[in-house]
């Protein structure tokens, strides 16, 4: 038997719904790998709950009984204590700060699984920093949902370049909400604040949907994707149409943004007046090798064209390649949502596992 042990941040959607795929697995991982996950820390913002000897699958109720206030250096002091043997520590939080805990997690003895994108997003410099860093202290970094949520985006694309296999172009729909959005709000008599409400309710948008409406989460797997294939591009370069008007965005707080989202009724009203009637609204994310340029917009795609036929929270990723130069190589399904997303987590670890003793 191997034992690998775990350790969430962030116990929300994604994070919850991780923690019971990973309970209900526990007797078949055993059984068809040889495989033991055993959760000995689970952390918000505010909160952990520690637990060397592992936390029960009913992790809820132990977490609203016995977590304690914490600070991140007791973090580190429990893992320098326990010495965990194969620690993976897992960033299900969307938080900007707490990526900058890894170099810390890295030198306490832990790989990382991020399913956060701001890590990867942030400069230049820190992504290259915190890759030096791992390849020191001999720890992996896995991200498949960075893009795509579960979809076998990160790791094809890794494996076409470092194979050698010139990619030129990658084109898609990369949101799972807006997907959701533009599929739902093109096609039904609701108004736009409701299918927005309905997208959140379903785990598509992020904690914040300005971060979807915005084309910021376009932009950051946009930016992913590029530095995959070792583009060395910042976010600023990332050229994003935003599809909130500036008097909801910049200046709002989460709290009045949520409270004022019927204002945006109008303005999605009229991007759905500029669709024909064979046509779809669809918001896309575009990376031109060549010329260098990443860019996120709305465009009206043809109903019968392969953008323009996806589904509910679809995504779909062209890529053209050197072999794939014609007909690309196309990844398509559900593109958002706790489920698939906590799957694909799942997936990072098993990967990670095979990797370890
Ligand atoms: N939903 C999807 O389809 C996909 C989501 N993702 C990514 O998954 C991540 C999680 O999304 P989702 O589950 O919807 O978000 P939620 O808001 O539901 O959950 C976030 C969790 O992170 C916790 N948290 C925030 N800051 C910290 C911190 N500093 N340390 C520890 N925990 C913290 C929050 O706790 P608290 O209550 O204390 O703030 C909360 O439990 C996001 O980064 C998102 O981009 C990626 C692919 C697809
Ligand atoms: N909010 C994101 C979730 C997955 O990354 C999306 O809409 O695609």
């Amino acid at each position: 038997m191997k034992t690998i042990h775990l350790a969430l941040f962030g116990p929300g959607k994604v994070g919850s719904k991780l923690l019971e795929q990973l309970a209900s697995s526990e007797e078949h991982l055993k059984e068809s790998s040889g495989l033991i996950l055993k959760l000995v820390l689970v952390a918000d913002s505010s909160h952990a709950l520690l637990n060397p000897k592992g936390i029960k699958s009913d992790w809820d109720s132990d977490f609203k009984s016995s977590s304690k206030k914490y600070s991140f250096s007791e973090v580190e002091d429990y893992f320098n204590k326990h010495q965990f043997k194969n620690l993976v520590s897992i960033d299900t939080t969307a938080s900007i700060d707490f990526p900058h805990k890894y170099f810390d997690l890295v030198n306490a003895g832990s790989h990382i699984i991020a399913a956060n994108k701001v890590a990867n997003t942030l400069s230049l410099e820190f992504y290259e920093r915190l890759r030096k860093v791992l390849k020191k202290n001999n720890k992996n970094f896995v991200y498949e949902t960075n893009v795509g949520a579960g979809l076998p985006i990160v790791e094809t694309l890794r494996n076409l370049h470092l194979s050698g296999e010139k990619v030129t172009r990658i084109r898609g729909v990369f949101s799972g909400s807006l997907s959701y959005i533009f599929n739902t709000f093109s096609s039904e008599q609701k108004e736009f604040s409701k299918v927005l409400e309905e997208a959140g309710v379903l785990g598509y948008t992020e904690p914040d949907a300005r971060i979807d409406l915005s084309g910021k989460d376009v932009g950051r797997k946009l930016l992913i994707l590029a530095r995959e294939i070792q583009l060395k591009k910042e976010f600023e370069e990332v050229k994003i149409e935003s599809l909130i008007p500036h008097q909801l965005n910049g200046d709002t707080t989460l709290e009045e943004f949520n409270s004022r989202i019927s204002e945006l009724n109008g303005h999605f009203e009229k991007y759905k007046s500029k669709q024909l009637k064979d046509e779809v609204l669809r918001y896309i994310g575009e990376l031109d090798v060549e010329k260098g340029s990443l860019e996120a917009k709305l465009i009206r795609e043809p109903k019968a064209s392969a953008l323009g036929q996806i589904e509910g929270a679809d995504n779909i990723f062209e890529i053209y390649t050197e072999s794939y130069k014609d007909q690309p190589l196309v990844i398509r399904g559900a593109g958002a949502g706790a489920e698939v997303t906590a799957r694909g987590v799942f997936g990072d670890i098993l990967k990670i596992s095979e990797r370890l003793n």
